[in-house]
Order: structure tokens, then C-alpha cells, then sequence
């Protein structure tokens, strides 16, 4: 038995000099944004070919973009990023099998139809600015962000990390709080949230120069075609809060042509054979 346990009892009441009664107290909570990472997503050889291609493909990148909430317009404020949009029927494949998971993990019941993808690339002084991806989707109360991470190894670059903000729930409604989760963007990892959640990529350098050198991603917005198919209880309260601060984020316009020119494609269903479940918390090894 400790020493501790023997310690007297009784609790002493802390003076109202030290803890004065209020009604001032906060009633905003923080509240992390849902996420959910799965490391060697595709596996050392898959991941190595796509790098590969990713770094061959470096004459066709261009300075990714973004919208200006305001007037609509497209600019480069606050991102330096290079894009590349593709289309992938594997990768879509692949985090078909993957979402029925990654929506139980993030309590998202929406049923999602489509992936829209470019390649990025971050160098000496890359980065992205605080943002949501409302602007990448019709219907961001229902829409997943995927990111997956690409680097040469040993590492060519430093920073580059994904600050994934929470979210203060105030009365005025949601806004990104000044706390968030660090993601490093490991090779082979892919991280998953909700297109509504505050993020940014803090600036990276790469003291080599060489494009090879650089950060990669494969990043992806998943999403539904239709405006709003309400699911039986529809989306967790969180999402609700997200979207609306989310759609402040972005100019009142419909999103049929990306800014960056990626192009959707459909989402298959998931294969039954090969879609990821959670082991039972009860297994034993
Ligand atoms: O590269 C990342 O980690 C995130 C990229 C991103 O936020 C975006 O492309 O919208
Ligand atoms: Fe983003």
C-alpha cells in the first residue's frame, strides 16, 4: 500500500478569497477537430512509385491558389504551394475502403460520392496560410479532407507541419481557436478531417533546393454531389458548428470549376473484400 492512502481524509472547503463565487465562468468550449491518421497507407513500394512520379512530374506543376472570401476572386494570397491536379481511380478506390472506418472514427454519416485530388508540393519557404476547404466543396458540413504525405528519405525538408486548429464554440457561433494539433507529414501517412476545420501548413525549408527535395502531397476533398442529402441523424453537432464558421470562409459562389483546375471523379463504393475495419476492443492477442 502507499504512503499516500494513509494521508487523513478529510477535504478542506477552499475559501471564496481563493475561488470567489460567479456566473462569469466560460461557457465556450475548445473543441478538437475530429481526425483520424493511418501510417504506411499504401505501403513502402507504392508510396516510393508515386514519389517518383510525383518528383518527374515537376515541369507541369504550377502556384497553387486560393479564394478571397470577399470578392470572390482567385489570388495567391497567403499560399505558396505548387499543384498538380490528377485523377486517381486507385487512390479513390483505395480511400473508399478506408472511409466506412475513418467516418465511424470521426462520427461523420454523410454518404459521400466523389474525391477531387491534386499533387502539391512545398519548398524553401512553402506554405498555406490559415484556412478551411469550403471552397473545394458543395456541401462542406459533409466533407472529408484527406491528405497524404510524400518525401524523399532521409527528409529533405524541415517544417511543413499541418496545424489542424480546434475550435472555440462560442454564443456568436465557431471560430478557430488559438490551440491546435500538430501533424508532421510523414512519409506514407495520411490524415483525415473535416473539410470545415481551420488548418494551415507552416512555412517548410528545403536548404538543398532540389524539387525531389521537396514536401509532396496527394491531397484530397471528399464529398457529395448533391446539395444536402439529410442522413437519418444527420451529421454530429461538431460538423454543424465547423460548416457554418467554414462558410464564412468562402464567397457565395457555387463550386463547379476548382481554383486550382482539379477535376472530380466518382467515388466507387467500397470493396466489402478489402474495406478496413476496427478489431474489436475486446480481442485479446
Ligand atoms: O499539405 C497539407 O498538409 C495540407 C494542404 C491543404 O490544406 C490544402 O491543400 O488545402
Ligand atoms: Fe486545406
Amino acid at each position: 500500500m502507499s504512503g499516500y492512502a494513509m494521508e487523513p481524509a478529510t477535504p478542506t472547503e477552499i475559501s471564496t478569497q481563493a475561488l470567489p463565487p460567479s456566473d462569469q465562468w466560460s461557457t465556450a468550449p475548445v473543441v478538437p477537430a475530429p481526425v483520424c491518421r493511418f501510417e504506411n497507407f499504401l505501403g513502402a513500394e507504392r508510396a516510393g512509385t508515386l514519389l517518383k512520379y510525383a518528383i518527374s512530374r515537376e515541369a507541369d506543376f504550377h502556384a497553387g491558389t486560393v479564394l478571397d472570401p470577399l470578392s470572390g476572386q482567385v489570388s495567391y494570397k497567403g499560399r505558396s504551394s505548387l499543384v498538380l491536379p490528377v485523377t486517381s481511380s486507385v487512390f479513390s478506390a483505395h480511400l473508399a475502403d478506408c472511409l466506412p472506418l475513418v467516418q465511424e472514427i470521426l462520427g461523420h454519416r454523410a454518404a459521400l460520392t466523389q474525391t477531387l485530388t491534386v499533387l502539391t508540393s512545398h519548398g524553401e519557404g512553402g506554405h498555406y496560410g490559415m484556412h478551411t476547404d469550403a471552397s473545394r466543396v458543395r456541401d462542406v458540413s459533409m466533407a472529408l479532407s484527406a491528405v497524404y504525405y510524400l518525401h524523399r528519405r532521409p527528409r529533405g525538408f524541415d517544417g511543413g507541419q499541418l496545424r489542424l486548429y480546434d475550435t472555440l464554440l462560442g454564443s456568436g457561433g465557431a471560430q478557430p481557436a488559438e490551440s491546435y494539433r500538430t501533424i508532421e507529414p510523414e512519409h506514407d501517412t495520411i490524415v483525415f478531417f473535416p473539410a470545415g476545420a481551420f488548418h494551415e501548413v507552416v512555412p517548410s525549408t528545403c536548404p538543398s533546393g532540389h524539387f525531389a527535395d521537396h514536401r509532396f502531397t496527394l491531397t484530397t476533398w471528399i464529398s457529395n454531389t448533391e446539395s444536402a442529402t439529410p442522413m437519418p441523424d444527420g451529421p454530429s453537432r461538431i460538423w454543424q458548428w465547423l460548416a457554418r464558421a467554414a462558410e464564412r470562409t468562402r464567397p457565395l459562389t457555387d463550386v463547379t470549376h476548382d481554383h486550382d483546375g482539379a477535376s472530380p471523379i466518382a467515388l466507387p463504393p467500397s470493396d466489402p473484400a478489402t474495406r478496413l475495419t476496427l478489431p474489436s476492443p475486446r480481442t485479446t492477442p
